[in-house]
């Protein structure tokens, strides 16, 4: 038994030695032996440690083929190991997330993570390799990220099936959860350099406009989540109903009852990116295709004021009704004319295709809106039900709208004045915009009661408008009715005369 102590001291002491003496030549290797011969070396010595090795390995690029675009899978692997490695890794790097105000950790180069599945264990490595610059090159630095996986080889086909699938998957997932969400337009003021061929340009999308915060009665607040809602859950059933995953909506009513409100509410709802297409500003049909091609899944593509976008109608030249505001005419006339001259050559068949056309399928996932004051100018074509599936009028304030309105402008759910205003709100049409812009505090001295005062003022006085007008317009058929009957009055006397 107290053999044992000595033997182990020997064997550390040859193992010592034997070490020693592999470091001593290899150190005379790498000195003397030339370059093409040490390769080949190395490149023997690793194929046959990995042929003895028990573990695999497996690499993820960032990029793969052109330098364009990474490579989704790294993307995944990042954001997953984003969120199962800071609690493990100890050195992290934190960038920006979503809202600006947050940061996102993720782990450092050359850390190594464990994670566990089903009773494996892997370990995942962010590395990378720096390539030689060359003189010439585009992009002066060559990094190239990687992160590798590594794992027993009894675990082959869970890892490489089951787990890496569970990886991605919840890697997209928690990417869309962190992603800072982005209003997209086709602008064209701004000329992409040639490099970076898209056709969108994009702000991050902050608007604050919930369903929570809307003026609509409550019942059509309810249909119209639980459509969005069912929608974004029925990935599934449309496959199964072989229709593409898409659904389009018909927004619309007068200036200022919320449509662009919806949509941004829709895109907080649903956490989607918003697609805004100017469509006067899209050359022609190919044009809108290759559009269409580059939005991305879980977005909304809007299409506002679709009546004067184009000459889809025949009909964009008349003027609008009495209910369109002045400023409101002078913005859709300067639309028109940017239209004209822009000499947009979209067609209706263009825009029908760019809705369900075969293209609309790719991706999926996406909402298509479009917005109008005047739904009877459209072409039954571009509104029929599967192109616009649902369509959402948008009207004037009612009381109950008006009281989400008090609540979230005055943080009111009941004031005496509440009675007078429901009772005005029944005779006079108000838009939800001039009712919050009643509401809305002038000088920090206003309190709610004054601003109360003021929107029953201000129904007050459309309802004056309403009178006169309407008096107005009884006169003027007085004086038409009395005009005509002295006309047939003196044809009457006419023929008396002439029969006398
Ligand atoms: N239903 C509503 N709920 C809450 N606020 C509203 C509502 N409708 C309008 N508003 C307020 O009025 C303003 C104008 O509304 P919005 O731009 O959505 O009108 P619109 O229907 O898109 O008008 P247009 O037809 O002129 O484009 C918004 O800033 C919003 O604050
Ligand atoms: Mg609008």
């Amino acid at each position: 038994m107290e053999m044992v102590p000595s033997t182990m001291t020997e064997m550390w002491t040859t193992m010592g030695s034997t070490i020693a003496s592999f470091m001593f030549i290899w150190a005379i290797i790498r000195q003397y032996c030339p370059y093409e011969l040490r390769r080949y070396f190395e490149k023997y010595t690793h194929t046959i440690m990995t042929y003895f090795s028990p573990y695999i390995k497996i690499s993820i690029h960032e990029f793969t083929g052109d330098r364009l675009k990474r490579s989704e899978a790294y993307v995944a692997v990042e954001a997953y190991l984003s969120a199962n490695s800071s609690k493990t890794a100890k050195r992290l790097k934190a960038e920006m997330g979503k809202d600006s105000n947050n940061l996102v950790l993720s782990m450092d180069e050359y850390e190594k993570v464990t994670d566990e599945f089903r009773g494996a264990k892997v370990w995942w490595v962010a590395s990378k390799v720096v390539s030689a610059t060359r003189p010439m090159a585009y992009y002066p630095e060559q990094e190239k990220r990687y992160y590798r996986l590594t794992f027993h080889k009894r675990y082959r086909e869970m890892i490489t099936g089951a787990y890496l699938e569970h990886v991605v998957k919840e890697g997209k997932e928690i990417r869309v959860r962190n992603r800072q969400r982005k209003l997209y337009t086709n602008s064209p003021g701004y000329k992409w350099p040639s490099y970076k061929q898209t056709m969108w340009s994009h702000i991050v999308f902050e608007h604050p406009a919930t369903f929570g915060t809307m003026a609509l009665e409550p019942d059509k607040k309810k249909e119209i989540i639980e459509d969005l809602v069912t929608f974004s859950e029925s990935k599934e059933f449309y496959a199964r109903i072989g229709k593409a995953w898409k659904r389009g909506y018909l927004l619309y009513g007068p200036p200022g009852t919320g449509k662009s409100t919806m949509i941004a509410a829709m895109a907080n709802l649903l956490n989607y990116d918003v697609y805004d297409l100017e469509l006067t500003a899209v050359k022609d049909n190919t044009e809108l295709r290759k559009l269409l091609i580059e939005t991305t899944s879980k977005s909304i593509i809007v299409i506002e004021d679709i009546d004067c976008s184009l000459d889809l109608t025949g009909q964009r030249k008349k003027k609008g009704g009495k209910a369109m505001a002045d400023d409101e005419k002078e913005r859709k006339e300067v639309k028109e004319e940017s239209g004209n001259s822009g000499n947009s050559k979209v067609t209706l068949s263009g825009l029908l295709n760019f809705i369900d056309g075969l293209w609309s399928a790719c991706g999926g996932e996406r909402l298509i809106v479009f917005t109008t004051n005047y739904v009877e100018k459209l072409d039954p074509a571009l509104i029929r039900r599967g192109r616009m599936d649902k369509h959402i009028e948008l009207s004037y304030c009612g009381f109950e709208g008006f009281k989400v309105l008090a609540k979230n402008y005055l943080k009111l759910e009941t004031h005496p004045l509440f009675d007078a205003i429901d009772g005005l709100m029944k005779e006079v049409k108000i838009t939800p915009a001039d009712v919050a812009e009643n509401l809305m505090p002038k000088s920090p001295l206003d309190d709610a009661e004054k601003c109360l005062w003021s929107l029953i003022q201000a129904l007050e006085e459309a309802k004056e408008e309403a009178e006169a007008e309407a008096e107005a317009a009884t006169a003027k058929k007085v004086v038409e009715q009395s005009q005509d009957g002295g006309g047939v009055c003196s044809e009457n006397c006419m023929a008396e005369k002439a029969s006398e």
